[in-house]
């Protein structure tokens, strides 16, 4: 049986809009395995509503599928267990981090029966196939942070590991918010003026990550091209960032599509960050979860572990 563990993944950063994210240290587990039996199965544990049973619902296992069609190979029933642990239509990347354990387990299993396997290089055309933008698969795939874009076909990134002492704290409401619907509220054009305005945020953030001047941060992460639109979609939204900023937190940004919201924090300084997002949030009616969680320099991993124990 091959066993995947793959991060949740924080895109856009606030100025790179489907182009910058950062794997975290929160993770989906999933096992796969072939029986022998003619039927396939998906067992899912630690996410209620039922629909991630279903085949049609269940990302992991049409990411699979996808890989087995491409390499040519046909298991013999399907076995596919989840444990979740990346919250379901919250900004986290769970979409991505489903397509990639569904192509890497896959891959991995027709590598072992076949001897051929998928390249990292397919596996993130494959994904950005199924996702639509290469923001979440990237570092879901290879951890820390990446520049992710497609040029003519083909992905192109660049990962770098987080610089020293820096975490996240990430605000979770408690209602979900589908990718699909926040895109949907985005604008066709843009000024020009806004997009000067995120094309020098974007490059100062990258060029801030990579030398460690995270007093640029708060400047680095501001946005005009989605966040604006999506503040109607995610009650407090404006004020959560600003109240993360006042107790401390070095940059701060709606967390993918949302409606989670994430903070760039120094070590040490996450409890005042913590309870003023949360404060924040409730003030304008959102229940939320929010956690302290530390920036993952490591993508996917695969393992192999004896069923027969
Ligand atoms: N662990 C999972 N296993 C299978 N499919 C999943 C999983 N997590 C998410 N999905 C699929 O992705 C959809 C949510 O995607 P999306 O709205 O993009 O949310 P997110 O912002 O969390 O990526 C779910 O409705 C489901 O179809
Ligand atoms: N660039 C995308 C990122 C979506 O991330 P998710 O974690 O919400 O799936 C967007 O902003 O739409």
């Amino acid at each position: 049986m091959i066993k995947v563990r793959v991060p949740a993944t924080s895109a856009n950063l606030g100025p790179g809009f489907d182009t910058l994210g950062v794997a975290l240290e929160m993770y989906n587990e999933i096992e796969m395995a072939e029986t022998g039996i003619l039927d396939d199965v998906i067992e899912v544990e630690g996410h209620s509503g039922g629909m991630l049973e279903e085949p049609q619902h269940n990302l992991v296992y049409q990411a699979a599928r996808l890989a087995f069609d491409r390499l040519g190979y046909r298991p013999y029933g399907l076995l596919l267990r989840e444990r979740i642990g990346i919250p379901v239509a919250r900004g986290l990347g769970s979409s991505a981090a489903a397509i990639v354990a569904g192509l890497v387990g896959a891959s991995a299993l027709a590598e072992r029966a076949t001897g051929h396997g998928l390249s990292q290089e397919d596996i993130l055309q494959l994904a950005v196939q199924m996702e639509g933008h290469p923001d979440n698969v990237t570092p879901a795939l290879v951890g820390g942070f990446t520049v992710a874009c497609m040029d003519e076909g083909r992905p192109l990134f660049v990962r770098f590991d987080p610089p020293p002492g820096l975490e996240a704290v990430i605000a979770i409401p408690e209602i979900p918010l589908p990718t699909k619907t926040a895109r949907g509220v985005l604008p066709g054009e843009v000024t020009m003026a806004d997009a000067v305005f995120n094309l020098s945020r974007a490059t100062l953030l990258v060029a801030a990550l990579l030398t460690g001047r995270l007093d640029l941060l708060a400047a680095a992460t501001k946005d005009r091209m989605h966040q604006p639109y999506r503040e109607a979609l995610v009650p407090g939204l404006r004020a959560v960032i600003q109240a993360a900023l006042d107790a401390g937190a070095r940059g701060v940004a709606l967390s993918g599509a949302g409606p989670s919201v994430i903070a760039l924090v120094e070590r040490g300084n996450q409890e005042p960050v913590q309870s003023a997002m949360e404060a924040a949030f409730q003030w304008h009616g959102s229940d939320c979860t929010v956690r302290a969680v530390a920036l993952a320099r490591e993508g996917a991993r695969v393992e192999w572990v004896d069923d027969r124990a």
